[in-house]
């Protein structure tokens, strides 16, 4: 569960006054996400999700994510909006954290994903990407290289108590990202954490994406390399190919990727596999013991790290260079 502050009802009721939001009826804490602390408000006018930013959220970033939800709904994307309060401002404060009013969005995520999900999902991300342009805030990608060194510089001391052999071996694929990472790819807004928990369906049908905390400008191509480690992997820690066809073919039927976005799939998808990697690495070291969130095993992305770096072309994701 992801509630790591708490509020309490006569401060709720001040924060709702601000906005032309009806009358409190009830809120529950939500029992996902690990990032911010999430509510589900009823209100005499409408269901609503209350968010407070957390910890890696910087302050001064929330006009680009609560902006970028707006120009994306603005272009035909579904995802939340953030309500205007009475002043118009989109951001208040609550429990001393910053603070929105987001609007809800039907759906749910599925716990079993297929690859006629997967295939949506990539058409989906693809969409994304094409409604992104234009948008006028630029924020650089907060965890990519520079941001993996300063975690890993957090973690490295310890990571040998989560695998034996850790601290070498992570090292070693840092230094080898660093030289070999791309420099010159097509670029623009991407969501960064398109994760099963982000993406709603109404039966199978998608309905729409959430939490764009992580968004950010980065190579359009990475976000898709997150998608297949998110989504196109199974449990045994196996690729599961056709999905990952889906997923890329769902991308392609909406923006074709270029030939040195696809020869540099294998690359950032080691990338990406190490950038998750790291932030659960650290989440595991750090989170207090008593706190209401479910730690995700940093694992996962080990072995999904150590898939990539034996893979010799893009072919092997279900693509053809
Ligand atoms: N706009 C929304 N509409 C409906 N449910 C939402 C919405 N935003 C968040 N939620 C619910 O809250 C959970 C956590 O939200 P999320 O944004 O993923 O949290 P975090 O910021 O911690 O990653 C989601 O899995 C979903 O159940
Ligand atoms: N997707 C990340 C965790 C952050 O995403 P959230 O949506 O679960 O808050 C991961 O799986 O490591």
């Amino acid at each position: 569960m992801a509630v790591y502050t708490d509020i309490n009802e006569i401060d709720l009721k001040a924060f709702l006054q601000q906005y032309d939001a009806g009358e409190l009826l009830s809120y529950k804490g939500i029992a996902e996400g690990v990032e911010n602390s999430n509510f589900l408000l009823h209100t005499s006018k409408a269901p609503l999700i209350l968010t407070l930013y957390e910890k890696r959220v910087e302050k001064n970033d929330l006009p680009f994510f609560l902006g970028l939800m707006h120009h994306l709904a603005d272009r035909g994307l579904s995802c939340p909006l953030p309500l205007p309060r009475k002043d118009g401002a989109l951001l208040g404060e609550l429990s001393g954290r910053p603070a929105a009013l987001i609007s809800f969005l039907e759906g749910m995520w599925l716990r079993k994903p297929e690859a006629k999900h997967c295939r949506e999902v990539g058409k989906a991300l693809a969409a994304m990407h094409v409604a992104g342009e234009g948008f006028e805030l630029k924020r650089p990608n907060a965890l990519s290289l520079e941001g993996w060194k300063t975690l890993w510089a957090k973690s490295k001391d310890r990571a040998d108590e989560v695998e034996t052999g850790l601290e070498t071996e992570i090292g070693d694929e840092l230094a080898f990202l660093a030289k070999h990472w791309p420099t010159d790819l097509p670029a623009g807004v991407i969501h960064a954490d398109l994760f099963p928990d982000n993406v709603f369906f109404l039966g199978d049908e998608l309905s729409g994406l959430i939490d764009f905390y992580f968004a950010c400008n980065d190579f359009l191509v990475y976000d898709l390399s997150i998608g297949l480690n998110a989504w196109c992997f199974e449990k045994d820690g196996a690729y599961n190919i056709t999905k990952g066809m889906a997923m890329i073919e769902g991308y392609q039927s909406v923006r074709p990727l270029s030939t040195a976005e696809i020869e540099a799939l294998p690359i950032l998808s080691r990338g990406s596999a190490l950038r998750f990697f790291l932030t659960r690495l650290y989440d595991w070291l750090t989170t207090p013991a008593g706190a209401l969130v479910v730690k995700k095993d940093p694992l996962e992305y080990l072995k999904k790290l150590r898939f990539h770096q034996k893979v010799a072309s893009s072919a092997e994701y279900g693509l053809k260079p």
